[in-house]
């Protein structure tokens, strides 16, 4: 996937394209419908596949407080967008400039400037331009004017009657719900960042763990013990995820991702790594006692490996 980080990036003779325009969230099952669909009209038409996204969800900077976290980086979402196969993706930076630019100026300039746009595909709700005020039925007006055909989709629905949406994930995974927040986004749902230091006291609990930086990349799901891989320079090792601020001991200010890798001690400071979710398996609980939370921690090492199909350590006999 050849990746353009403003419109000047577009080269000249890029070719005419059929594109589609949104945030992309996640990247779940409904978008990458959408970009199946746009892969097949491309090629029905001899076009180029593009997504025109942003940097950052628009509402961040027009309404900061009712602005959703993010289920996925732009890095993140960039790798997933180049795993559905398109050409291209266009990365706008969602600055105050952009967000005062007009619908009409919006379509001269990137769709019909940058690109050479024949096909654009947009769910019935597009809205684009200065306050939003462009819709779908200007959209169609000003595709007459530059070119374009305006093909609008119908909303992906799961089985059970709800809409597939980045709210949806969201919502599932703020409730531990990782299993399904990974069916719906058909893939496992992630966080990534640098192990940094910890309280140092995992080794002496016989469960090190590799304590995620602050802020890491990607949604973080509701507290609690999950079933997981630990992704750590390509290789996939299964791992017991805690998330919370470990009430069992005082002191804990920051809420904690960290993870601990079955069967495995190496030294991982440092590194950028990612967490895949499979399965939640318990809340976050004060115990009374530490014996009584490596007791717990035991259980949960045995149920990531009847999830993960892990295989019990081979029992030395001296
Ligand atoms: C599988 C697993 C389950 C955990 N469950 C709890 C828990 O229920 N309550 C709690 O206070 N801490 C829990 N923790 C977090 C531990 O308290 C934490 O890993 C330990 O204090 C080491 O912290 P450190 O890495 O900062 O040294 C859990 C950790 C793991 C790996
Ligand atoms: N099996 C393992 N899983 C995770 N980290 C491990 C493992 N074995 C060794 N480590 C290393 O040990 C560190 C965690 O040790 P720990 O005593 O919990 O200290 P900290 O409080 O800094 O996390 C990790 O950051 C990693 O570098």
């Amino acid at each position: 996937m050849e990746l353009f980080e403003s419109i000047d990036a577009v080269p000249d003779d890029f070719g005419a394209v059929a594109l589609t325009i949104g945030k992309f969230d996640g990247v779940h099952g409904g978008h990458r419908a959408v970009l199946e669909r746009l892969q097949q009209i491309a090629a029905e038409r001899s076009l180029r596949s593009v997504v025109v996204t942003f940097d950052r969800n628009p509402m961040s900077l027009l309404k900061p407080e009712s602005c959703p976290q993010p289920l996925v980086s732009t890095g993140q979402k960039l790798e997933r967008l180049g795993s559905t196969g398109v050409d291209a993706t266009l990365v706008l930076t969602f600055d105050r400039a952009l967000s005062e630019v007009s619908a009409e100026d919006f379509v001269a300039t990137v769709l019909a400037g940058a690109l050479e746009t024949r096909v654009i595909l947009v769910g019935a709700d597009f809205r684009f331009g200065a306050q939003g005020a462009g819709d779908v039925e200007l959209l169609r007006t000003l595709g007459e004017k530059h070119g374009f055909e305006v093909i609008v989709i119908d909303d992906i629905e799961l089985e059970a009657g709800r809409r597939i949406s980045s709210t949806f994930v969201r919502e599932l995974l703020a409730d531990g719900q990782v299993a399904e927040a990974g069916r719906i986004l058909t893939a496992l749902h992630s966080v990534r960042g640098i192990v940094v230091l910890g309280q140092q006291r995992g080794r002496e609990l016989g469960y090190p763990t590799a304590n995620l930086e602050r802020m890491p990349e990607g949604f973080i799901p509701a507290d609690g013990v999950y079933a997981a891989w630990l992704v750590v320079d390509g290789t996939r090792f299964a791992a017991a995820v805690s998330i919370g601020n470990n009430p069992t001991f005082e002191g804990v200010a920051e809420k904690q991702v960290e993870a601990h890798a079955l069967d495995q001690d190496f030294d991982i400071y440092g590194k950028r790594v990612e967490i895949e979710f499979v399965d939640f398996i318990r809340g976050m609980v004060k115990f009374s006692s530490i014996d009584s939370l490596v007791e717990e921690m035991r259980r949960d090492e045995e149920t990531v490996r009847t999830i993960l199909g892990v295989p019990a350590k081979a029992t030395l006999y001296k």
